[in-house]
């Protein structure tokens, strides 16, 4: 089965989204890892004819993998297989709950399991030699799984030379312990399986390993609904050294002698969201307005009370000091300004600067459209448009209802391939849509409430998608990152103030909301 947000390999950085998506919509992780532990067993099970006379050693990392290892041990062992396991590291280390429940469980079902948990090398290579380990059937690798990062440490080392070392059959579990997951690389050394059993997709790196993918129960949702997951991943950390400026420099040019509101609260939306620094380019006059809302904005007027074509060059200047540019809200339709959007627009799809479109710029876009002016937009453009804001750009008449999934975004995807880019279409369920020759793709947003329909929510998530470009993230996961958010602080604000939210409310409840959820 093919979805439209399907991916056919998947990354350790996915396995974490839809890990963390997965319990967003309720499942527990240690539901998962039963049923990796589950799966596996039966594999393995029916693949080298066990019985209650085989005997297996399972070599468990501390981490889910050997989590995982663990349940599997559990498994085999209900089978009446005599099970061998061995731990690599202290037990007291075991870094989640769903592991350590595991191994308390292992220590507990004694009939069939022996485990040991290896203190160092000289242990773990006696084990090696005993006569258990010689004589088994198969050996199972649970030692690293996705959560692998950097050279292989001790014991892990030494135990991945005694699982090659071994004339057994080999068995991997998710990942051949020591290979990077997502490009295949093996730094130094990693377990030689005979094959491997992974987990909900191939993962991207596996290329000549004879895999075996298992279910393990990660629902359809946890790929379609923007999640925890997806949030969890575009707000990156900040590395020890960075210094001002390499976490999001954003350039918003908007507002206009009508409009001073919109730019600020996209300004401010993305300041609140922690990026370094932000610059608003807004005409002549209302600058000071601007500048009221926080001392932590920098703002840069123009030449005149609406923009111009004398403002290009500013505007050219800031944009290639700028990682993101946010142009739009408040923008007005002075055909001076006009003039001058279609100006800036076609020199930065030239230029492949990340940028987001929003509001009087949306319009403008579908003026561009139709005269023929730009034929397509290129892929490091987001356009945030609600439904009739979409009409001014490609010409169609009704969509499939919100909540009809597959047919409202087959729809989209045949109106917007024409138009290129990355859009996000608003409404009661937001749908993101990346168009790409190759093959589009939707996801789909169910955060927000229906208080959010007032004047200003539209900026604020045109700002926070500019920040979440600003500090690295692709144009598709910004928008899926800033739309979940923008959501879940429309149902915040409404839980603090009541019925009656303001787009100011959003912003104020960001830092502290971000701070609840440890993000
Ligand atoms: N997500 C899901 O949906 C599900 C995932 N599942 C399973 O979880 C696995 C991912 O688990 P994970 O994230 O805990 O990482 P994992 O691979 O066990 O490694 C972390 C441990 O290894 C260690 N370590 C790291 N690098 C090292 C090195 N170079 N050399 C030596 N040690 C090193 C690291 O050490 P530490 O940083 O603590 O010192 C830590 O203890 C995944 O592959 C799948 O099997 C299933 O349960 C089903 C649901
Ligand atoms: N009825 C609704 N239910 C849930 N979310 C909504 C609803 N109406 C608007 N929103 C959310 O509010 C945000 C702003 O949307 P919209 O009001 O269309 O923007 P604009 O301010 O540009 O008109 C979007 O993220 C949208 O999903
Ligand atoms: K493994």
């Amino acid at each position: 089965m093919s979805f439209f947000f399907d991916k056919d390999t998947i990354t350790a950085e996915d396995v974490s989204q839809l890990d963390a998506n997965s319990a967003s919509l309720g499942i527990p992780n240690g539901y998962l890892m039963e049923c990796a532990g589950l799966q596996a067993t039966n594999k393995i099970y029916e693949h080298y004819k066990l019985n209650s006379s085989s005997s297996v050693v399972i070599m468990c990392g501390i981490g889910n993998n050997g989590g995982d290892g663990l349940c599997i041990a559990r498994h085999l062992a209900t089978r009446g297989i005599s099970v061998f396991v061995i731990l690599l590291g202290d037990s007291i280390h075991i870094r989640t709950q769903e592991s350590r429940l595991n191994w308390e469980l292992v220590n507990t079902l004694t009939l069939k399991i022996r485990s040991y948990s290896i203190k160092n090398i000289k242990q773990l290579k006696t084990l090696c030699k005993s006569e258990f380990f010689m004589n088994a059937d198969i050996i199972i690798d649970a030692l690293l799984g996705t959560g692998v990062t950097g050279k292989i440490r001790e014991p892990i080392s030494t135990a991945i030379d005694m699982i090659n070392q071994s004339n057994l059959p080999k068995i991997s579990i998710d990942v051949p312990s020591g290979m990077n997951p997502d490009t295949g690389q093996i730094t130094e050394k990693s377990v030689n399986c005979d094959f491997c059993i992974t987990f909900h997709a191939k993962k991207k790196g596996f290329a000549n390993i004879k895999t075996w993918v298992a279910p393990i129960g990660i629902p359809l949702e946890a790929s379609l609904f923007i999640g925890d997951g997806d949030l969890r991943s575009a707000i990156k950390k900040r590395d020890k050294d960075f210094h001002k400026g390499q976490y999001g420099k954003l350039l918003v040019i908007g507002g206009s002698s009508s409009y001073s509101g919109a730019p600020s609260l996209a300004a401010m939306s993305a300041l609140e969201l922690g990026i370094d620094l932000c610059i608003c380019f807004v005409p002549k006059g209302i600058g000071n307005v601007v500048r009221s809302f926080s001392p932590n904005l920098i703002v840069q007027e123009g030449v005149a009370e609406n923009f111009s074509n004398s403002d290009f060059l500013q505007a050219k200047k800031l944009s290639n000091w700028a990682d993101a540019v946010l142009i739009g809200p408040g923008l007005g339709k002075d055909p001076k300004t006009v003039e001058f959007f279609e100006k800036y627009i076609l020199w930065i799809l030239g230029k492949k600067i990340p940028c987001v479109v929003d509001a009087d710029g949306i319009k403008m876009l579908g003026k561009l459209f139709k005269e023929s002016k730009i034929a397509r937009l290129t892929s490091s453009i987001v356009i945030t448009p609600h439904m009739e804001e979409l009409k001014s750009i490609v010409r169609f008449k009704n969509l499939p209802k919100f909540d009809e999934i597959e047919k409202r975004t087959k729809k989209l995807i045949s109106i917007l391939e024409k138009i290129g880019g990355v859009i996000l279409v608003k409404g009661v369920y937001d749908y993101v849509i990346k168009i790409s020759k190759k093959r589009s793709i939707c996801r789909v947003n169910r955060s927000g409430c229906p208080e959010m329909a007032v004047g200003g929510t539209g900026d604020v998530l045109a700002g926070l998608t500019s920040a979440f470009l600003s500090i690295g993230n692709s144009p598709f996961n910004s928008a899926c990152a800033a739309v979940y958010l923008n959501g879940l602080l429309g149902e915040s604000a409404k839980k603090s103030y009541g019925p009656r939210i303001h787009a100011t409310d959003m912003i104020k409840n960001l830092k502290s909301f971000l701070l609840f959820k440890k993000f």
